[in-house]
Formats: structure tokens, sequence, C-alpha cells
């Protein structure tokens, strides 16, 4: 099966006010269409490894591949270009732009990366809201809508560039139950019809035990 993300020997200091070791040889890697979590208690270095892996922070050693490629030491706007392409990321908080509908929330990242046209694009927009349930709200603003509906917005629009892998940084973290299960069950969807590599920070052990993986975290290394 073929690898989607891979780390090498990935450390992390932060420096100030003291030096602080937070990631420590983080080597892994993510398939095609597997589903893993990451768990581990508050402080592990989850949230900072997510960072890393999504090619917001440069600062660390070691090696990031996505698709086999090394993109560590590529310049910032070709990591930005990488970044739109081949990630999508989901919030705990969805960051939608409250003043605008729910379809040009989704259609952002897509005029972002300026590969395709207003129309190409607005039509993709319509087909990832049908996939999630949600195209009946296209014309709604984005602060007009529920949080559980604000949530399919956001992974809506974390998948209009068709990325080969979706992060989240606990991404059910605000939502009740049964909105979680449905963000859950999204995320099985898009493994099992799409092929989708997803990566997901948890602490709900419920979430974690039913993906394929459960990478657990503990003082900044694996340590399973
Ligand atoms: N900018 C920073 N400077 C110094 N230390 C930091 C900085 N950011 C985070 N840390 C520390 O690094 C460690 C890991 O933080 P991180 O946010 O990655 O943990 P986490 O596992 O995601 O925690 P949580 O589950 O609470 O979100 C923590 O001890 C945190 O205090």
């Amino acid at each position: 099966m073929s690898i989607v993300l891979e780390t090498k020997n990935i450390n992390k200091h932060f420096r100030k006010p003291i030096d602080f070791h937070v990631l420590k040889d983080i080597s892994f890697n993510v398939k095609k269409g597997e589903f893993t979590s990451i768990m581990g208690k508050s402080g592990s270095g989850k949230s900072t490894l997510l960072y890393i892996l999504s090619t917001m922070d440069t600062d660390y050693d070691g090696e990031l591949f996505l698709n086999n490629e090394l993109v560590t030491g590529k310049p910032m706007q070709e990591l930005s270009k990488i970044r739109n392409k081949y990630i999508g990321f989901v919030f705990q908080f969805h960051y939608l732009l409250s003043e605008f509908s729910v379809l040009e929330n989704v259609m952002l990242p897509a005029k972002k990366l300026a590969e395709k046209s207003h129309q190409e694009i607005e039509h993709e927009a319509m087909m990832k809201l049908k996939m999630l349930k949600i195209d009946h709200l296209a014309k709604k603003r984005a602060s007009r809508i529920s949080g559980g509906e604000k949530q399919r917005v956001a992974i809506a629009r974390a998948l209009i560039n068709n990325p080969s892998i979706l992060m989240g940084d606990e991404p059910t973290g605000n939502l009740d139950s049964y909105n979680s299960e449905n963000v859950f069950q999204i995320f099985k969807q898009l493994k099992e019809e799409e092929g989708l590599s997803l990566l997901i920070v948890t602490h709900d052990l419920d979430f974690a035990k039913r993906t394929d993986r459960i990478i657990q975290m503990e003082d900044g290394r694996i340590i399973n």
C-alpha cells in the first residue's frame, strides 16, 4: 500500500524560556486509506507534531515526506502550495468566515490554489456539501448554522482540493456525542469510499478505538 506521509527522526526543541525537547525521534508513516488516531496526555506533543506534519512549522530536525516527496527544507511559498493541495485540516473550532455563505467558505481554499475556474470550484464545492448532506445550507451565512453543521462545513472546506490526507486536531472536541458520531462516520466513509488517509488527534478513546491504528504519545515520544 502506498505511503502518503512519512517522518524520519523528527526532533523539536522549544528554545525559550529554557531549552525543552518537545518531540523526540518521531518516525512513523501513514498509508493510503489508513485512518490513524493520535492520543496522549495533555502536553505530550500532539499539537506540536501536527503543526509540523501540516508543514506549518518548519523549525525542526529530521525529515517529513508527503507522497514520497521530501518537503523538509522547501521554501515557504512552495510549502504553502503543497499544503493547499495535499493536506486538509480540521480544527476543534471551525474557523469559518461568519459573514460568508457556507458555499463561499467551502470554495475559498480552491480559489487560493487558483487552478480551476469559478464554475468548476462552485460545482465541486456543491458536490462536497452533498456528500456531507448539507447542500441545503449552501446559501446560508456561516454564522446562522448549528455547531455540528459548522464542523461539517469545515470538513467540506478541508476536502475541496481533494487532499491526500485529512488531519484533525480534536475535530470532535467541541461537539456533543450525536455530532461527534456523525463526524466519525463521515471520516470512515471518506476512508472507505474515497481512500482518504486520516490522521486525527483525539482525547476520545471510543473514537480512537474504532480507527485503524492508535499512535500513543508520551513526553514527546511515540510509545507504540
Ligand atoms: N511555543 C512554545 N514554547 C514553549 N513550550 C511550548 C510552546 N508550545 C507548546 N509548548 C509546550 O510543549 C508541550 C507540548 O505541547 P502540545 O500543545 O504539543 O501538547 P498536546 O499533546 O497537543 O496537548 P493538549 O492535549 O493539551 O492539546 C507542552 O508542555 C507545552 O507547554
